[in-house]
Parts: structure tokens; sequence; C-alpha cells
């Protein structure tokens, strides 16, 4: 920053012109990684996502196909063998029927496939001997059932699970559990005839081989969806898995996903007030100071966003040339009378206990005089101090040079702060600004 402390000279307040040339001041705010900054970001958030949801729905395809092969695989197995159904046969159907009895165990064995499975083969390897006659079999699958039940504490903790969602989806247990009535063994041998597990060797007739491939599929589909489907990009209908959705525990990935969205928003969001600011800003250096009023008086929302473009700025320098500014006149005494030309927040009134004059293009506080600096409501040689704090902006800075100068008493000072590319040559700036009466008593370079 520069920081030239500028006297005014009574003596020479001739206000010879042509003597500040504009051209001679850069534009501030035109450091490269500010100008990088909007690619980057758009960079961010276009291209990244799109090659990972492109991979995730290969693999959920890939694993889709496997598992329809797997279907297919097991269905032809089932109608390959038809084995003979023996009475007393410890099948699937059975198991079923046994659920039908126990209405809660049942809504847990129906809701997960995979644990009747797993029941049936327990069932398999503890059962007593099979017995002719129905009743004894019927006991014996009961036992059998509870002692599976009893002996698995991570399927009973499944069942629970089962249970507690399925009321959600009543019409899908009634469905699976009970899709020809009443169970028993002679039921289900007659209306619906029980069908072999996968692992079982129990003859079934031919014609029940249908319900067998509608369990297996409900399996496969239950199976699929809880390996394999993340809940929140939802490849399937409800319709096709009714209950695999109240089975599905929310998982920290959908949140954390939000999340990642959000930020990735508030991001895009931050980046594009950077650039609007960038804009404005162009717009404040390009053009007259006329210009840049008439810009925010038909949209003050640019000039919300110009500030907080500004605000978002400093916050990154190691130090405010305003407060600068505000510690040099807290050791001058408090009745000097301040003029603050462009002074957005009126931080400097804020910081000092003098006399402040506000002026600005819009307002951001009560404090301010909305105005064209280049002509204050201020008389000839009222203010002690005239402040301009990285204000100097459009084409039109000898307007606000004269102004201060003309505001300003005899032996006033004059305060500029301004990031040094402002000025292509600085030594040419004080020249022409001590030819507009002004004696250079000191500059700071960089601040
Ligand atoms: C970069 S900000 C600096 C604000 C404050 N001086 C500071 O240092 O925190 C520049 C301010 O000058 C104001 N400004 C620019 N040209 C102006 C003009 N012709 N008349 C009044 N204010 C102007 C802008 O609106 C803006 O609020």
């Amino acid at each position: 920053f520069l920081g030239p402390l500028i006297c005014k000279d009574a003596l020479a307040r001739g206000r010879e012109r042509g003597l500040c040339d504009p051209a001679l001041l850069t534009r501030m705010f035109e450091e490269p990684e500010w100008a990088e900054a909007a690619p980057v970001a758009a960079g961010l958030g276009l291209v990244t996502p799109r090659p990972r949801l492109a991979a995730t729905s290969q693999v959920k395809g890939s694993k889709r196909r496997q598992l329809l092969a797997t279907l297919r695989a097991l269905e032809a197995a089932s109608l390959s063998q038809q084995p003979p159904i023996l009475p007393g046969s410890d099948s699937e159907e059975e198991e079923v029927e046994r659920k039908k009895k126990r209405p809660q165990k049942t809504l847990f064995a129906n809701a997960s496939t995979e644990v009747g499975e797993k029941k049936k083969k327990k069932c398999q390897k503890q059962g007593p001997p099979r017995s002719d006659s129905e009743k004894e079999e019927v006991e014996r699958k009961k036992k059998c059932h509870r002692g599976a039940l009893d002996s698995d504490s991570a399927e009973q903790k499944r069942k629970r699970k089962c249970q507690k969602h399925a009321p959600s989806n009543p019409a899908q247990h009634l469905d699976s559990v009970e899709p020809t009535g009443p169970k028993t063994q002679k039921s289900g041998a007659t209306d619906d005839p029980p069908m072999p597990s996968l692992g079982s060797t129990s003859p079934k007739p031919p014609h029940t081989l249908n319900r067998k491939q509608w369990r297996n599929r409900q399996k496969n589909k239950r199976r699929h969806k809880n390996k394999f489907r993340p809940p929140q990009m939802p490849d399937q209908s409800p319709a096709e898995v009714p209950t695999e959705e109240t089975e599905m525990p929310p998982t920290p990935k959908p949140d954390s996903h939000e999340a990642r969205a959000g930020a990735l928003r508030a991001r895009m969001a931050q980046r594009l007030d950077g650039a609007r600011f960038r804009y404005l800003n162009e717009q404040l250096y390009s053009g007259p100071s006329s210009t840049a009023q008439r810009l925010f008086q038909e949209d003050p929302e640019a000039f919300l966003l110009y500030h907080r473009g500004f605000q978002n700025q400093m916050k990154k320098w190691p130090l405010q040339p305003v407060d600068r500014i505000a510690r040099d006149l807290r050791q001058r005494p408090a009745s000097l009378v301040v003029a603050d030309f462009g002074c957005g927040d009126c931080r400097l009134a804020s910081s000092i206990r003098n006399p402040v004059h506000c002026f600005d293009l819009a307002s951001l506080d009560p404090r301010v005089t909305v105005c064209d600096m280049a002509q204050v409501p201020l008389e000839d040689e009222s203010v002690d101090v005239a402040v301009f704090c990285l204000s100097l902006m459009g084409t039109n800075i000898r307007d606000f040079l004269e102004e201060a100068n003309r505001v300003l008493k005899p032996g006033g000072l004059l305060k500029v702060a301004e990031v040094s590319s402002r000025f292509e040559d600085v030594r040419t700036f004080l020249q022409a600004v001590t030819k507009l009466g002004f004696k250079v008593i000191f500059k700071v370079l960089p601040l």
C-alpha cells in the first residue's frame, strides 16, 4: 500500500489541471489468484462428480447381472431336480407353514429369506428322526424352529429388525407368508405343495416349483438390495422391492453426500460472488464515477455484493489500510473534522473519536451521505482531514482530489491509501497531486 500524507498548501490552490492523469493509475484487485479462482471452482464442481456416478452405475449394473445369472442358475437347478416330496420332509414350504402358526416369527422369517434358509438348515441338522405321524412331524419342526431361533442370536436380532419393519408394509408380508392360506403339511402338499430348499433333497411335486422360484426371486431381490443398492441412489421402483425400503437403515452416506453437496454449493456460491465482485470492481475503475453511481442506484444489491466481496478480500490482508489511517488519526486531536471519501461501511468513523463526514455511492450505514464524492455536500475549507482509503476509483480521480482540496482547510491533511499496483508510477502521481496544491509530507511504500 501506498500511504502518502499530503499537506495542503494554501498558496498553491490554483488547482492546476491536467497534472493528475487517470491514465497513470492502474486498477486494484488484479492479483492473478483472483482471476484464476473461478475456473478452478468450475472444474471442481462440474467435472469431478461425473466419473464417480458413471462408475457407480457400472458396478451396480454388473452386480445386478451377476445376481440375475445366479438366480437363473438356481431356478434351472430346481427345475431339473424336481425331487419327489416325502411325507414329513423339512422343506421351505413346511417352514412357511410353521411360520404361519406363529405370526411374529413368520413376519421375520419372510422378511428375510436368507434367515429362513439358515433356519431350515439348522432344522435339518438338529431335528429328530422323521416320524410318520403328521402331528409328531409338526411338533418336531416347531422344536427345531425354536432351537434354531434360540441358538442364533444374530438371527434373532435380524428377526426383531424385520418384525420392527414389518408393519410398514404388511401387505408384502402377507403375500409372502401366506400365498396359499393356512399352513399344515397337508395343506401345503395339496393346495401349494412344499418346495425343496436349495440344499434339500426332499422330493417335491413339479407344480410347486413356481413357488420355489418365487421365493428364490424374493430372496435374491433382498440380497441384491441389501448388498448392492445404496439407499441414496435407488435404481428399483418401490413396487419391485417394497419390503427392502423399510429394511434399509439410513446410512451416513446420504448425509455425507448432502453435506458434500451443500459445501460444494456454498463454495460455488462464494466463487460466483467473487466473480461478480471482480466484475463490479472492474466497472468502478473503468468508467467515470457518474456511471458507478448509476450502477448502484439501479441495482442496490450490487453494492451489497461488492462490499461482501471486498470484505472477503480484506480478511486475507495482513493489515487493513483503514486501520492504519485510524491509528494515525488517533494520535492527533479528536477535534479534527474528518471527511471520509468512499467510506464503505464507516469503519474509519467507528474507529476514531473525531467527527467524520462519510461519503459513498450507496449506504451501508446510517452515517453515510450517499453521493458521488466528486461533489460532496460540504462547505469550502470546512474539514481538517480528507481521507481516500482504497477509494480512488473511476477515471475521474482528479475530480475527487480537487473536491478534497476544496473542502480542506488551509494546512489540512489529505490521506490516501491505495494498493501500489494502482499506480503505474507513484512519483508521477505525487507530482500531479503536488501541482493540485498539495505538499507531500511523507509517503510509506509499501505500507
Ligand atoms: C474499496 S472500498 C473501500 C471502503 C473503505 N474506505 C475501506 O477502506 O474500508 C471503496 C469505496 O469507495 C466507494 N466509491 C468509489 N467511488 C466513489 C465515488 N465516486 N463516490 C463515492 N464513493 C465512491 C465505493 O463505493 C466503495 O464503497
